[in-house]
């Protein structure tokens, strides 16, 4: 586990505005060499790939460096910890150059896409209200989408930067040997039922792969030895991950049965909020707005449940 404040996701970048000493969009045109530079060369990106991820630099405007707003909102943060209360949001990575091309991808490491990296800015517009405390991401980089490049060097800016910490446990779930071939054309090949039961059922694994079930090993028991006292402590705390680790998660903080995880389905880019109040976890729907649309992109039995939930906190 590496704690540090590189590696901020674009959607805490674009939160916070007050502080911006920095020429950002230099930065962030490094940022681009630099993912561009590892990814160049590797086998699962094309010359294409590469160009348009360069293109990105002069096309996405400005992003901020990831100021605290715990420290510099004071206020916000002793009325949090008064009432006991702390947020908890959940964001899938925006949409990855392998989720454009319909690919399994599990843990080999694609960096997002244009409409990706749109979506994260997006999603940090729409959370910018929350003053978050603690940043957790997974070790791929299209959950962290820096890698390296904004290690701070100041100890006055470093105090006010809210804190990362990447853990492999939130990585996606393994998809063994799918990794690399399209989805469409491996529901032709293996028939759509049985693909679906390996991408949606909570314990059949894909071949040589990892099930929900072993996801959730790692990433609930993580979530619950690392992430859950800094809950309890009144932090507000935001997670990017994955489609499968974070269906783990929600599984857990809704108590969904391993039938109505099936249904779940998760959009790229759309934050989740959940409040934390005496011990127990609150879904209060999208930050986005009432109707909660982005919440689940859920089923119509999703949906009842959903409902039948949402009744008991009336
Ligand atoms: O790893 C992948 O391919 C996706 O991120 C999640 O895939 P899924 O929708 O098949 O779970």
């Amino acid at each position: 586990m590496a704690a540090g404040v590189y590696n901020q996701p674009i959607v805490a970048f674009q939160s916070h505005s007050h502080i911006n000493n920095f020429n950002h969009q230099q930065k962030f045109n490094n940022l681009v060499r630099l993912v561009t530079k590892d990814f160049i060369g590797s086998n699962f990106l094309s010359r294409r790939d590469c160009r348009v991820i360069q293109s990105l630099a002069s096309q996405t405007s400005v992003v901020d460096t990831v100021s605290s707003p715990s420290k510099s909102k004071t206020s916000d943060r002793d009325t949090h910890k008064k009432s006991n209360e702390a947020s908890l949001i959940l964001i899938r990575h925006g949409e990855s150059l392998w989720n454009e091309k319909n690919l399994f991808t599990g843990c080999v490491d694609v960096p997002l896409s244009k409409r990706g990296i749109d979506e994260a800015i997006e999603a940090g517009k729409r959370i910018s209200s929350i003053p978050v405390d603690l940043i957790f991401t997974s070790a791929l980089i299209r959950a962290q989408m820096t890698r390296g490049w904004s290690q701070v060097f100041s100890e006055d800016t470093e105090k006010q930067s809210i804190p990362v910490i990447a853990a492999w446990q939130l990585n996606e779930r393994m998809y063994g040997e799918l990794q690399g071939l399209n989805k469409q054309e491996t529901a032709d090949r293996y028939g759509k039922e049985q693909v679906h039961d390996w991408r949606r059922s909570y314990d059949i694994p894909p071949p040589n792969g990892e099930s929900l079930e072993m996801c959730a090993e790692r990433a609930v028991s993580y979530f619950r030895d690392q992430i859950e006292p800094q809950l309890l402590s009144g932090k507000n705390v935001m997670i990017s991950a994955h489609g499968n680790s974070l269906r783990s998660i929600i599984m857990y903080l809704d108590k969904l049965t391993s039938q109505e995880v099936i249904s779940l389905e998760l959009s790229t880019g759309i934050p989740m909020l959940y409040i934390f109040k005496e011990g127990r976890f609150v879904r209060r729907g999208s930050p986005i707005g009432p109707t909660e649309a982005g919440v689940y992109a859920y089923t119509r039995r999703l949906a009842l449940y959903r409902q039948r939930l949402d009744d008991m906190f009336q």
